[in-house]
């Protein structure tokens, strides 16, 4: 069905809403107040809402502009879907929709401005990621995923990664039989690493695995080539035993269950790990330290990001010398060295992490700094661990950066029994931010602060900083 519509407003996930005759139609591609000409493939008639396909664009927004990747966008790749939108504005649609997320989930009214990383407006917010995940094509082409799709596009460019990435030359390269080819260039310049990833075969009609005897040899010479056109660059390949060919592994999941098989890594050249630095400053001191990511491990991906969300965690919480701290969801233990820092050597800082991989880099990453505490399991069940304090809190701060899902009403109600005197809560999800500011309220937690940043350009994704603090609303 062909249809006529004025695009009403943005909405979730980097698409708008417009009406048709009292239903919601979602539309890609577009702005707010564009009349356009759409497309609905599947208009059922008792459908509470319809999803179309941008085809003509009839009155323009003026905030548009022509596109910066035309491999995105309609009938194209996902993961930049404000690539025709003007910069300043894609920041004004991600305050919109943090705005909306906060009135309806947790009933404030507040104006958020989203902040752009330095160097980004220069470069039109382009060239930022430093970690970029590509499916692979049949033929072994590198390419990604079309929105809400399994079909793959393959790709000639990638203009939001940093020239790094883009001067590999890899999109040039075939991965036959591979499933995902993930490419990690560290801003710093140390050596970057390429993992490719193979799940099972997809069986035959009786059950069967294919058995194809030259499969092993491209996949060998395939890799080989690589490795040899590029000799500065660590390259592994992962075998996922649990994984069939095409499926992908969820984001921001939960901690594996016991019976998955570990994947299988075979270092081909190099080192399975990248080296990462991140400065900030403390006191008036400027600190830098580094920091080893094992492949694929969690990394904040935004050249910037780990300097600035660790800057502004600082600045927010003002951890004292001597206080007690713990840091949720500590990754590779990067806000973790921060606070410990600032905590001094009369500080304890206790860091819980759900990934085997992630605790064993933090342990080496963190080292040097004897006041901090690691647990490995799921917050949910290590913060319970910790006892609460009666006169004295046994936590004075804590700071959480969550998967997409949240931290949830476990976790927050867990936190608020310790009386920390401040929260600092990273999020890269507006919803499930506002859902738990909520649970934070209902337990005498108040919104004090919040800041955003565009770590993502040009996509719809935005990462804020929450600062709750005991009071009333
Ligand atoms: C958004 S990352 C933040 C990591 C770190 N703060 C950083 O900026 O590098 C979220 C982290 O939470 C971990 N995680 C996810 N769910 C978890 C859970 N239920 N319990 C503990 N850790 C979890 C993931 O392994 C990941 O390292």
């Amino acid at each position: 069905m062909e249809l006529t519509v004025t695009i009403e407003a943005v909405g979730q996930g980097g698409i708008c809403i417009a009406r048709h005759e009292g239903r919601v139609v979602f539309v890609p591609d577009v702005l707010p107040g564009e009349t356009v000409r759409v497309v609905v493939p599947e208009p059922a008639e008792n459908a509470k809402f319809w999803r179309a396909e941008l085809r003509e664009v009839l009155e323009p927004s003026h905030s548009r502009i022509a596109t910066r990747w035309s491999e995105a966008g309609p009938g194209g790749v996902g993961g930049a879907e404000l690539a025709h939108v003007e910069l300043e504005a894609s920041r004004r649609w991600k305050s919109s929709v943090i705005a909306e997320q906060l009135s309806r989930l947790a009933g404030l009214e507040l104006a958020v401005e989203v902040e752009a990383a330095e160097g980004d407006v220069e470069r039109d917010g382009l060239g930022w990621r430093t970690r970029v995940q590509f499916a692979v094509a049949r033929d072994g082409r590198l390419g990604g995923l079309a929105p809400r799709s399994h079909r793959i596009v393959p790709l000639t460019r990638m203009p939001l990664a940093t020239s790094r990435i883009e001067g590999l030359g890899i999109l040039g390269h075939r991965f036959p039989g591979a499933d995902r080819v993930e490419v990690i260039a560290p801003a710093s310049g140390a050596q970057a690493l390429v993992v490719v990833s193979y799940g099972q075969p997809p069986k035959d009609a009786d059950g069967q695995a294919p058995k194809d005897a030259g499969f092993q040899a491209r996949r060998k010479q395939s890799l080989t080539a690589f490795a040899e056109l590029n000799p500065d660059v660590s390259l592994v390949a992962v075998d996922e035993p649990n994984r069939r060919s095409g499926t992908r592994r969820p984001r921001g999941r939960r901690q594996g269950s016991s019976r998955t098989q570990r994947p299988r890594r075979e270092l081909i050249s190099g080192q399975d790990f990248v080296e990462e630095a991140v400065a900030f400053t403390l006191a008036g001191d400027r600190v830098e330290r580094q920091f080893r990511v094992t492949g694929g491990g969690f990394w904040q991906v935004h050249r910037a990001a780990p300097g600035i969300l660790t800057q502004a965690l600082l600045d927010a919480v003002a951890v004292q010398p001597g206080e007690k701290v713990a840091d949720l969801y500590s990754g590779a233990g990067l806000f973790t060295a921060a606070l410990a820092i600032a905590a001094g050597a009369d500080g304890q800082v206790t860091g819980i992490e759900g990934d085997q991989q992630a605790v064993s880099d933090s342990e080496r990453n963190l080292a040097d700094l004897p006041t901090v505490r690691l647990h490995r399991g799921p917050v949910e069940k290590e913060l319970a661990g910790i006892p609460v304090g009666q006169a004295v809190p046994a936590l004075d701060v804590v700071t959480l950066d969550p998967p997409r899902s949240g931290a949830g009403k476990a976790v927050v109600e867990q936190i608020v029994a310790h009386r920390p005197r401040i929260v600092g809560y990273v999020s890269c999800d507006p919803a499930t931010l506002a859902r738990d500011i909520a649970y934070f309220a209902e337990r005498g937690y108040r919104l004090s602060s919040l800041r955003a940043f565009d770590l993502f350009p040009l996509t719809h994704h935005v990462e804020s900083l929450a600062v709750l603090t005991p009071g009333p609303n």
